[in-house]
C-alpha cells in the first residue's frame, strides 16, 4: 500500500482529499497545526472523521517546527507528499501578513527539505489562482505571465512557486503545483464567502455585496478538486530532455521535473448569481448591504483546465447550483438549522 503524507488534514481540502484516499485504499499520516484562524472544532470534528479509518493517523504539529516535521517525516517514510498546510484567505493576509511568511514560506520551505531528503517519488504542493493578480486575459493559463499579485497572501505562493521549483531542479524532485480556483462545499471554511453567505441568509443578518456585485470567480466544488489532486499524484513530471520534448501548453519547466497545473471548473460565474441560488436552497431572501470593491481582492478569476485534462483526462464538472445544495444541506445538518 502506497503512504502519502499529507499536510493540512483538519483543513476544508485536506480532510476531503484524505478521505478519498481512504477510500481507494492508501495510507494516510496527517499532520495539521490546528492553527485558530476559525473554529477549531470544524477541525477536530474533520479529524475525528477520518480518524474511523485504521489507516488514517493524525499528528498535531506546526509547519514551522522543523525538528517535529522533520522526525514524523522520518520515521513514516512516505512515497509521496500532498501539502495543503497553509495560511489561507485572501482578505485576512491584510490583517495579518506575518501569519502568511510563517506558515506559507517558513513552513512549505520545511515540508521541500523533508521531501528532498526522502526523495520522494512525487511532491504535490497548493498554489492559488490568486497568483494570476491583475492578469486580465481569460480564461487564465499557466503559461502566462504572474508578476502582479495583489496580496502578501498571493506573493507568498508566488514564491512558494519559485522555491519548488529551484528544489525540482537542483535535486531531481519531481514536483508539481496546483492552482486552485475558489474551492467550495460541504465542510467548508467559515471565512469563504457561501459559507458567511449562507450562514448570514439562515440568520437573517445583512450580507454584504462587495463592488456593488461586479464580481466573477471560476467556483471548483471541493470533490471535483480532489479527484483532480489524486489523478496527478500519478502524473509525476518528468525533467525533459530537451525544450523540444515540452508539447506546446505544458507548463513542463525545461529544466526540472516541475510544473504548475489549474485545478478550475472553468466557469465564470457572477457572485450575484451564486447569491441567488443560496436564496433559492435556504428559501429566504437576503438582507443586501452593497459595498465597494474591497483592498486587495480581484475582480474575476476563470481557470483554462486543459492541461489538468491532458494530464489525467479529467475535468472537474459539478455546476455551483448543484454545489451550492450540497453544502447548504450539509450547512443545515451539521448545524441542525
Ligand atoms: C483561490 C482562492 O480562493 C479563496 O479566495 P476568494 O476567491 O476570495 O474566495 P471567497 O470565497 O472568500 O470569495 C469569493 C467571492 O466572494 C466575495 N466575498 C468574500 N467574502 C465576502 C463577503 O463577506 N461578502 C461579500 N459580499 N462578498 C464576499 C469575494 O470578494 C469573492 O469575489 C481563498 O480561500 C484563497 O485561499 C484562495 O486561494
Amino acid at each position: 500500500m502506497r503512504k502519502v503524507f499529507v499536510t493540512g488534514t483538519a483543513g476544508f481540502i485536506g480532510f476531503h482529499l484524505a478521505r478519498l484516499l481512504l477510500n481507494e485504499g492508501f495510507e494516510v499520516v496527517g499532520f495539521d497545526g490546528m492553527t485558530d484562524y476559525y473554529d477549531v472544532r470544524i477541525k477536530e470534528r474533520r479529524h475525528q472523521m477520518l480518524l474511523q479509518n485504521q489507516h488514517f493517523s493524525a499528528h498535531v504539529g506546526m509547519l514551522e517546527d522543523f525538528d517535529r516535521l522533520n522526525d514524523l517525516m522520518l520515521t513514516e517514510k512516505p512515497d509521496v507528499i500532498v501539502h495543503l498546510a497553509a495560511q489561507a484567505g485572501v482578505r485576512y493576509s491584510l490583517e495579518n501578513p506575518r501569519a502568511y511568511l510563517d506558515a506559507n514560506i517558513v513552513g512549505t520551505f520545511n515540508v521541500m527539505e523533508c521531501a528532498r531528503e526522502l526523495a520522494v517519488d512525487h511532491l504535490l504542493m497548493a498554489s492559488t489562482s490568486s497568483v494570476y493578480g491583475a492578469n486580465d486575459e481569460m480564461p487564465f493559463d499557466e503559461l502566462e505571465r504572474v508578476e502582479t499579485p495583489m496580496t502578501f497572501y498571493a506573493a507568498t505562493k508566488k514564491a512558494n512557486e519559485s522555491m519548488a521549483h529551484s528544489y525540482a531542479h537542483l535535486w531531481n524532485l519531481p514536483t508539481t503545483m496546483f492552482r486552485f480556483f475558489t474551492v467550495y462545499g460541504p465542510w467548508g471554511r467559515p471565512d469563504m464567502a457561501l459559507f458567511k453567505f449562507t450562514k448570514g441568509i439562515l440568520e437573517g443578518t445583512p450580507i454584504d455585496i462587495y463592488n456593488h456585485g461586479e464580481m466573477y470567480r471560476d467556483f471548483t466544488y471541493v470533490t471535483d478538486l480532489v479527484r483532480g489532486i489524486r489523478l496527478l499524484i500519478d502524473a509525476a513530471p518528468v525533467r525533459p530532455g530537451s525544450r523540444d520534448d515540452i508539447e506546446p501548453g505544458d507548463s513542463l519547466s525545461p529544466v526540472a521535473p516541475f510544473r504548475v497545473v489549474n485545478i478550475g471548473n472553468s466557469d465564470k460565474v457572477k457572485l450575484l448569481d451564486f447569491i441567488e441560488a443560496i436564496e433559492q436552497e435556504c428559501g429566504i431572501e437576503a438582507r443586501r448591504n452593497y459595498m465597494d470593491m474591497q483592498k486587495g481582492d480581484v475582480p474575476a478569476t476563470w481557470a483554462n483546465a486543459d492541461l489538468l485534462k491532458r494530464l489525467t483526462g479529467y475535468q472537474p464538472q459539478t455546476g455551483y447550483r448543484e454545489g451550492i445544495r450540497q453544502f447548504v444541506s450539509w450547512y443545515r445538518e451539521y448545524y441542525d438549522v
